[in-house]
């Protein structure tokens, strides 16, 4: 197995053995100060010329050590896909990116007056975790296990923030030899394959490809890379196959590519993703993540339900529960809230019916209407649910335990 690195970064000057640099202790200073040359000096603090050379070969920043300086640091996609749905998923936390323009790479949240926003590139919102420049970011899973590469530094809070959605696939020609292939397996056993002649796979994703393909056992395989239009590769002769990001399915049609069976590298939506040693050594830092991890939680939660109320006849509280919980999906979150409904007929006070409130997933939201009727509900009237705060945040025990706190 073989990759074939871009040009440039097989040339990279940081590749060859340099003298070392001049140690400079960290001083507390301004976000900016960070920016020059004191950072890169900083790194090699800690990093030395050998670890520096791998992680400028793979992509990613060395470690640092944690820099004392006042504001915890949030790192959200700067443009793309992922810009606005991070910044509209904050605004449904009620936390608002206060961004003066786009073109202003740090902003500020008011509801957390110790957290800076800064706007950077997905993977660089990756190094610069790595690097200590950052301490938490909204990236997407790919990004993330590309740039990352399972550094042990990274730790993943919420793993399922609801956009972003997408997977890292391998896709063939439709058409030509690979006509009949339907599977990862029936790839790898084309004849066609051998040491002199591998299977040429175009991706930007050269570290997960690799790795995927040495998992499954397939021998000759050698990547090139390219920044984007990957699909366009097999149809110019340049690969047999590309591994690339699926969201649609359209690029891939478009360009008589299909999927195989098998050949899905990696599931990914939006993650918040945290560096662990900003959590446990810089001062705010696993305060912030529990107020944005308990906000995240409550909302997610809530924008998969609604809430439903409905009248029913009855003799007593207790009597319509039983008929509500007798139908698979009318337990709520909790078992419904039931209330008595009164009523003043002939001047007397009376109680005839009782109103129920349940939460329901959006996805049954149907059929809980029908069982709702079922058991004599009526007047059913259902709204978006905002937030659900439990009683805990279950992530955030993971979080504590992951730490070791
Ligand atoms: N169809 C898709 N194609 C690519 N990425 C997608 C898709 N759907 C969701 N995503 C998510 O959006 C993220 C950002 O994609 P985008 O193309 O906007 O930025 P980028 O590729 O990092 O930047 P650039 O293309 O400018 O280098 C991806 O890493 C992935 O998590
Ligand atoms: O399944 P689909 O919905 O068709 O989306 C998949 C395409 O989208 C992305 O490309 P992007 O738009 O980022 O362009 P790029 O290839 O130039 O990066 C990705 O690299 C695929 O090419
Ligand atoms: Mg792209």
């Amino acid at each position: 197995m073989s990759i074939l690195l871009p040009t440039n970064l097989q040339k990279c000057p940081s590749l060859s053995p340099s003298p070392s640099p001049p140690i400079h202790s960290p001083s507390p200073s301004s976000a900016f100060s960070y920016l020059g040359t004191r950072r890169r000096c900083l790194r090699f603090v800690t990093s030395s010329v050998a670890s520096l050379q791998s992680s400028v070969a793979n992509g990613s920043a060395p470690a640092a050590v944690v820099v004392e300086r006042g504001q915890i640091r949030l790192g959200l996609p700067s443009k793309g896909r992922m810009a606005a749905d991070a910044i509209d998923l904050l605004k449904d936390c009620q936390l608002f990116v206060k961004q003066v323009n786009p073109r202003q790479y740090v902003a500020q949240i008011p509801q957390l007056p110790n957290t800076e926003v800064w706007f950077q590139r997905p993977k660089d919102i990756v190094r610069k975790l790595l690097s200590g420049d950052l301490d938490l970011g909204i990236v997407g899973l790919d990004t993330l296990s590309e740039y990352g590469q399972g550094d042990e530094d990274l730790i993943i809070v919420h793993e399922a923030l609801n956009f972003g959605d997408c997977h890292l696939s391998i896709a063939i020609p439709n058409y030509g030899i690979f006509e009949n292939i339907k599977s990862l397996k029936e790839l790898a056993q084309m004849p066609q394959w051998s040491e002199e002649r591998p299977l040429r796979v175009a991706t930007g994703f050269t570290y997960l490809g690799p790795k995927f393909m040495k998992e499954n056992g397939i021998q000759h395989v050698a990547f090139s890379t390219a920044d984007g239009a990957l699909e366009a590769a097999p149809a110019m002769g340049i690969a047999d196959a590309i591994l690339d990001l699926v969201s649609s399915g359209t690029t891939l049609k478009e360009n008589n590519l299909k999927e195989i069976d098998g050949g899905v590298v990696l599931e990914s939506q939006a993650v918040l993703v945290a560096s662990r040693r900003a959590l446990t050594d810089r001062k705010g830092a696993l305060n912030t993540v529990h107020e944005i991890l308990e906000r995240l939680e409550a909302h997610l939660k809530a924008d998969g339900q609604f809430t439903v109320v409905a009248n029913m006849r009855g003799n007593s509280a207790e009597e319509v529960a039983e008929r509500v919980l007798s139908q698979p999906s009318l337990s709520g979150l909790q078992g419904p809230t039931i209330s008595p409904v009164y009523c003043k007929q002939d001047g007397q006070v009376s109680i005839d019916y009782y109103a129920i409130v349940i939460c329901v997933p959006k996805k049954a939201l149907y059929e809980s209407v029908k069982q709702l009727r079922a058991v004599g509900g009526s007047g059913v009237l259902v709204s978006p649910l905002t937030y659900i705060f439990d009683e805990d945040t279950p992530r955030w025990g993971q979080l504590l335990t992951n730490l070791k706190l």
